[in-house]
């Protein structure tokens, strides 16, 4: 049978959504399905969907999957997105608490439209020749380039993605270089999206906290982040080489446009 939902599209860099308003928890997406909705020929078009969930002692909960269908693992900007979503649809306004797979955010969104988002604390960084691991929530390689605009996103990360280094979970792969004093310029591969994406938010955290001035581990630093997509900024303290906290990740998210799409077998 088929049946028609409501859903919304947003975009935080560049990094785009599919919002589907489920605050009655009764929405259940196949990931054929949600594949659909993603695909920017037979659907909607999108880097992943979010369902906004009513949770007990939160303002809302985050489910998120990527553009494959399969539910995964933190996303940064659509963290973004849901609140700024959540925001739209009246929930509160101007401080948020949510519920995602990776445990409670808080979220602000300022008079300027930029929505804060925290996000979880970072307790390891691993070393590899070439590059960096680490979690934000998500996977993250954090490998430093020169000439980040001719680096080949798309065949490089993808080995990555796939090495034995990373099976059978897989990971995001990020590029960065300084462009200047406080700095960088990121470009992603994204897991499940199996492509470079605009702008990865848990992806610019990781490459921004590896930019870290290890001899201030008390005052909050600041990192700019350029983005093909548009700029964010990640705030954080860095307590040593593989402990930082009070990380925000800031930047724009924006609603699209909404409709109604009929889904087959709802
Ligand atoms: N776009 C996201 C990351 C989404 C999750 C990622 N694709 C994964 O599966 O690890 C972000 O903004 O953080």
């Amino acid at each position: 049978m088929n049946q028609e939902i409501k859903f919304y599209k947003y975009q935080g860099c560049g990094n785009d959504f599919i919002l589907i308003d489920d605050r009655q928890n009764s929405i259940t997406l196949t990931t054929g399905q949600i594949e659909k909705l993603c695909d920017r020929r037979f659907g909607i078009g999108a880097d992943g969907l979010m369902l906004l969930r009513s949770k007990e002692g939160y303002d809302f909960q985050m489910v998120y999957y990527n553009a494959d269908g399969n539910e995964s693992t933190m996303c940064g900007n659509g963290g973004r997105c849901i609140t700024r979503f959540a925001s739209d649809l009246g929930i509160t306004f101007p401080k948020y608490n949510f519920l995602a797979i990776d445990g409670p955010h808080d979220a602000t969104i300022e008079a300027n439209g930029i929505v804060n988002l925290k996000m979880i604390d970072v307790h390891q960084v691993a070393s590899f020749p070439g590059f960096k691991f680490l979690n934000t929530g998500s996977p993250h390689v954090v490998m430093p380039v020169t000439d980040i605009l001719n680096i080949d996103v798309y065949n490089k990360g993808k080995e990555i993605r796939y090495s034995d280094t990373f099976t059978p979970g897989g990971t995001n792969v990020n590029f960065t270089e300084v462009t200047d004093n406080n700095t960088i310029f990121v470009r992603t591969y994204e897991r499940g999206v199996e492509d470079e994406t605009l702008s990865c938010g848990t992806g610019v955290t990781a490459c921004a906290l590896m930019q870290a001035d290890l001899s201030n581990n008390a005052e909050p630093q600041t990192v700019n982040v350029k983005t093909r997509g548009g700029n964010l900024k990640v705030m954080f303290t860095a307590e040593n080489e593989q402990t930082f906290s009070n990380i925000w990740l800031c930047g724009p998210a924006e609603k699209v446009f909404e409709g109604n799409i009929q889904i087959q077998g709802l």
